[in-house]
């Protein structure tokens, strides 16, 4: 099949040259010259496990080409995907500037019957908007056809290869059998459904998995104040098949591109027709104060922050990205420094994304894990990478000039931090049962 992908963000790119591995002839277009240059010489603009030696073999293969011409993309295509950002506007909403010229685009290059479709989180109603945009600038047949895309980063590819679900939201046979097609390699949990309901699954999966981040912290908050193990507690309901043992991680609360975009999206989608969804505002405030339990800890830990200097491990919003768009890390230690310490920070990818988005005289940037540890007064482990979870508690210990850890991802085995000199602050755990020993 002849494939044109608008967008080569995360999703655009992930899925250009996924549909490429399964043997399409893919074209992916970007509006920046620079990402489609770096693309065309081999390069990969994210980060991402996997992506850079699949793109590669697919380009060398000729199944897959980079162009900033849209034109040149579509003129061979049957199927044109949208995948360009859909970002908050300050109110919430999702932003549609992107999408809306992506149809314009779009209308103006169509040269034939092609079948449209959008993967970007979009409200619901859109992909009709997208239908009348681009029907007024091109009177030929087309169909167009609502694709969400559920990948998570760090794991874009195998999610994309090995899919739970597809949903295609279509109102035409010819569009739901082409998507049908394309997607029959991948999996058997194909759904075929209307419009408006495959863009309302994609906000309220969404919508579901930051709800039980936000129930989970809550637990965990509980369980610091009642002697009980956040860690226990979910492994014990996630064996309920009806509850499922995934996304009930106490931490630092949910980041990311997505979840805080698009619960706010959601509760605009459902403003604008009057329902006030309270469950889904509740769900936002928990998360955002979830970000703040590692100042509390701090406090707790080393009574005023004035002139600390605190290390950070962790700036991604997860690990295996370097996407930091809404990363706890930055309300973190923008608090950090309104509060009068000095952050001393180390992520192993996404240092220079974070740096690009938010820069500070009184952050001290490193080049290594334990340069960031070294006479710091305590460590806030904020993101859950391997090199991280494998550091040694001894020499973590040997390092900071006071001995305490934060661990926002609950990543160390209570047993050796009980072994250690440190004092130990995880989510959801006997804090002060620790607190007593140590410090
Ligand atoms: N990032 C994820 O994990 C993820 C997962 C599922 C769904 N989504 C949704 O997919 C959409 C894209 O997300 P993303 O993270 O890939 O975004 P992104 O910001 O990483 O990438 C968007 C890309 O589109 C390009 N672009 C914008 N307008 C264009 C145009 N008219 N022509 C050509 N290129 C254009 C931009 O230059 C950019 O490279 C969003 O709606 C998002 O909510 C994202
Ligand atoms: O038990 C958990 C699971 C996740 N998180 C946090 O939640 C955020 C999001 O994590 P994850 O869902 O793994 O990554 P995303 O790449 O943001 O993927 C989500 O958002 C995408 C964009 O819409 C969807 O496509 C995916 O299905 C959906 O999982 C991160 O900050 C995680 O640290 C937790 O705190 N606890």
């Amino acid at each position: 099949m002849n494939i044109a992908v608008i967008g080569t963000g995360y999703v655009g790119l992930v899925s250009g040259v996924c549909y490429a591995e399964l043997g399409n002839r893919v074209y992916c277009v970007d509006k920046d010259p620079a990402k489609v240059e770096t693309l065309r010489a081999g390069g990969i603009p994210i980060y991402e496990p996997g992506l850079g030696d699949l793109s590669i073999r697919n380009a060398e293969a000729g199944r897959l080409s980079f162009t900033t011409d849209i034109s040149e993309a579509i003129i061979e295509a049957e199927l044109v995907i949208i995948a360009v950002g859909t970002p908050p506007l300050p109110g919430g909403e999702a932003d549609m500037r992107y999408i809306e010229a992506a149809a314009r685009e779009i209308g103006d290059a169509m040269n034939g019957y092609k079948v449209v479709c959008v993967k970007s989180t979009v409200p619901v109603g859109t992909n009709e908007r997208v239908k009348a945009i681009i029907a007024s600038r091109y009177t030929g047949a087309f169909d167009i056809a609502s694709l969400p895309e559920f990948l998570r980063e760090g794991t874009a590819v195998q999610d994309t290869m090995n899919p739970d679900r597809i949903i295609i939201g279509a109102d035409s046979v010819q569009a739901s059998d082409l998507l049908t097609e394309l997607h029959r390699p991948l999996t058997e949990q194909i759904i075929v459904t209307d419009i408006r309901s495959a863009e309302m699954i994609k906000y309220a999966s969404n919508a579901f998995l930051a709800t039980k981040i936000s129930f989970i912290n809550e637990i965990a908050n509980i369980c610091e104040k009642v002697g009980a193990d956040v860690t226990e507690v979910a492994k014990g309901m996630g064996l309920d098949k009806r509850i499922g043992a995934s996304f009930l991680k106490a931490g630092i609360g949910y980041g990311g591109s997505c979840f805080p975009k698009d619960t706010k999206a959601l509760i605009q989608i459902a403003g604008n027709v009057e329902y006030d969804f309270k469950l889904l505002k509740s769900v936002v405030e928990v998360n955002q104060m979830q970000r703040y339990s590692v100042i509390d800890k701090l406090y707790q830990s080393l009574g005023s922050l004035s002139g600390k200097q605190i290390a950070i491990w962790g700036l991604a919003f997860k690990p295996e990205t370097d996407d930091v768009r809404e990363a706890p890390a930055l309300e973190i230690i923008e608090r950090i420094i309104e509060l009068g310490a000095r952050p001393k920070v180390y992520d192993p990818i996404a240092m220079e994304n974070f740096r690009s988005m938010y820069d500070h005289p009184a952050i001290e940037w490193c080049t290594t894990a334990m340069e960031a540890v070294q006479d710091s007064h305590a460590l806030c482990l904020l993101t859950e990478w391997k090199e991280f979870t494998e550091a040694s508690l001894q020499e973590i210990e040997a390092a900071l000039a006071e001995p305490v850890l934060i661990d926002g991802r609950n990543v160390f085995d209570m047993a050796q931090v009980r072994d250690s000199g440190l004092a130990y602050y995880p989510v959801g755990r006997p804090v002060q049962y620790i607190e007593r020993q140590y410090v």
